[in-house]
């Protein structure tokens, strides 16, 4: 069957770039105009499926466009984007045939949901493996192989936790039902997996910012796949083909993790190349950031601000072309209250925030996972081990993971390892819980912790709200007249909440 080819049409390209990250997981050809003259030159030579054009209801010729097309292609459907809700304008356009009318910007979900239904598709798949794709970005390999390495089952259909569900599949496998596309990287791959809404919310927040160069902060416990989150950052920006490098910054002194991060130009010697240098094109990851001393913060921050460092023993700066993305499983704010972290730092970093639940609190998830890497270690050890039996599972279900997916991973191997049976049962987990009381629900829970850790309602409460404004303000090219239009706020509110939630970056280098 031919592919669909989907017309996107508005003004703004950057506008038009994410409506195609939203939609580059379908099984779609997208194009992209920006302006109804160009839209109507690529509809007269034809093959175009469907059109789906952002448009300002207050612009008088806001509904030329459609006009022009129920006119001259009356079958063709057409999804208007309107930038402000506008149930009068939304009557009349219906009227003129428009198939679909949303408000933009819109959730990757609902605009594909849209897509599927005008198109009278609810077959339409998810862009299948890349390996017979072209439309899909290849990732390359990263570049200082220290993440895990990984192999992978041979055919992810047999893979019971892939496949249905919410999963992010990166490296070749089912397609993923996220909005992630799906690059395909020859020799390796990293599966990301998961239901739960929260890790759910991360992706999409880090699918809405992946074609920008905003720095991302990703926050979570050991273990919880922070390494693998960045990765897939990644893959899925435009700099997907370039290299990805990580840095790991707990353990290492401040001249060891210098030297790393920025190399070494001495008087004698030959040049060592930092891996700001070795990322050059790609992303750096440099994680447990907070453990950056203070002239090390210095020197970030300035990489950020500037773009620019100085190699050890080196008084010329040099420009830098990364995206960076940092990982942290401490509570940065808290540092920062603590003098432990510069305050301007961590505003610059943590404009995006993705935060990485830990495992016990992801529900269903740890049997997915515990499923994956049971396949998984199953097919690469060639162990006949086909499931969990009724206790392992519930153990895995009540052990408290302190290690997350990590530790997750690792008693899963060892159990496929040493199991007898084709049933992997408690004991073969190794787990600390399988002793006596092993089987009681949790740790006792330290209230006054925990308490801790419950953050007041107004500031959880801020987050989704600097997430939309941050979402709209990407969607609209960071035109705050434009965007504050959209949200339906006037200028000065926007400006506040930039500011407060230190959205208000006088000249970001990261921006495009
Ligand atoms: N959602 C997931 N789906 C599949 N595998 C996962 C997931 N999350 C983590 N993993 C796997 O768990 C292991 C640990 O993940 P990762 O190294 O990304 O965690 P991390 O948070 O960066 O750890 P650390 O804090 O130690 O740096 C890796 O092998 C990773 O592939």
């Amino acid at each position: 069957m031919k592919e669909t080819r989907i017309l996107i049409v508005h003004p703004d390209s950057s506008a038009c770039m994410l409506m195609t990250s939203m939609l580059q997981t379908l099984c779609v050809q997208l194009e992209e105009a920006n302006n109804d003259r160009a839209a109507v030159r690529r509809l007269e030579r034809g093959e175009v499926d469907l059109i789906i054009a952002g448009v300002d209801p207050d612009d008088p010729d806001a509904l030329e466009l459609l006009h022009y097309v129920k006119r001259k292609f009356p079958a063709l459907p057409v999804v208007l984007l309107f930038s402000v809700g506008d149930a009068e304008r939304t009557r009349e356009a219906r009227q003129r045939g428009a198939d679909a009318v949303l408000r933009f910007p819109l959730p990757a979900t609902q605009l594909r949901a849209a897509v599927a239904q005008v198109l009278g598709r609810s077959d339409l798949a998810p862009r299948p493996s890349p390996a017979s794709s072209t439309a899909v970005p290849l990732g390359h390999g990263s570049v200082n192989g220290s993440g895990p390495s990984q192999s992978y089952p041979r055919s992810r259909a047999e893979d019971p936790s892939v496949g249905h569900g919410w999963t992010v599949v990166d490296g070749g496998g089912p397609p993923a039902r996220s909005g992630w596309p799906v690059p395909q990287r020859s020799g390796e791959g990293a599966v990301l997996i998961g239901e739960d809404e929260s890790l759910r919310q991360a992706i999409e927040l880090a699918e809405s910012i992946a074609q920008t160069r905003a720095p991302v902060l990703i926050q979570g416990e050991p273990g919880t796949g922070k390494s693998l989150v960045a990765r897939t950052l990644h893959r899925q920006s435009p700099r997907g083909l370039g290299p990805f490098v990580e840095v790991r910054c707990l353990g290492e002194s401040a001249a060891e993790i210098e030297r790393t991060i920025f190399g070494e130009r001495l008087m004698v010697g030959p040049a060592v190349p930092g891996e700001v240098e070795r990322a050059r094109g790609g992303t750096i990851y440099i994680d447990d950031v907070a453990a950056l001393a203070p002239e090390l913060q210095s020197k970030l921050l300035r990489l950020l601000r500037d773009g620019e460092y100085e190699p050890i023993g080196s008084v010329r700066p040099e420009r830098a072309d990364v995206r960076l993305v940092l990982g942290t499983r401490e509570e940065l704010l808290e540092l920062v209250d603590r003098g432990g972290f510069r305050q301007d730092l961590y505003f610059r970093i943590s404009v995006v925030t993705l935060k990485i639940p830990p495992l016990r609190h992801r529900g269903a998830d740890i049997d997915r996972l515990a499923e994956h890497f049971r396949f998984r270690a199953a097919q690469r050890f060639d162990r006949p081990v086909s499931g969990f039996s009724p206790e392992a599972l519930l153990l895995l279900r009540r052990y408290h993971w302190p290690g997350n997916v990590q530790e997750l991973e690792a008693a899963v191997e060892r159990a496929v390892l040493v199991c007898r049976g084709r049933q992997v049962e408690p004991a073969d987990l190794g787990l600390a819980a399988t002793g006596p009381g092993a089987m009681s629900p949790r740790p006792a829970v330290d209230r006054s912790r925990a308490a801790g850790q419950i953050r007041p309602l107004k500031e959880a409460l801020e987050e989704p709200e600097k997430r939309i404004i941050l979402e709209a303000l990407e969607a609209l090219g960071w035109n705050r007249q434009e965007t504050a239009r959209v949200l339906d706020i006037n200028r000065t509110t926007l400006y506040k909440k930039m500011k407060k939630y230190g959205l208000l970056l006088e000249e970001p280098a990261w921006a495009n």
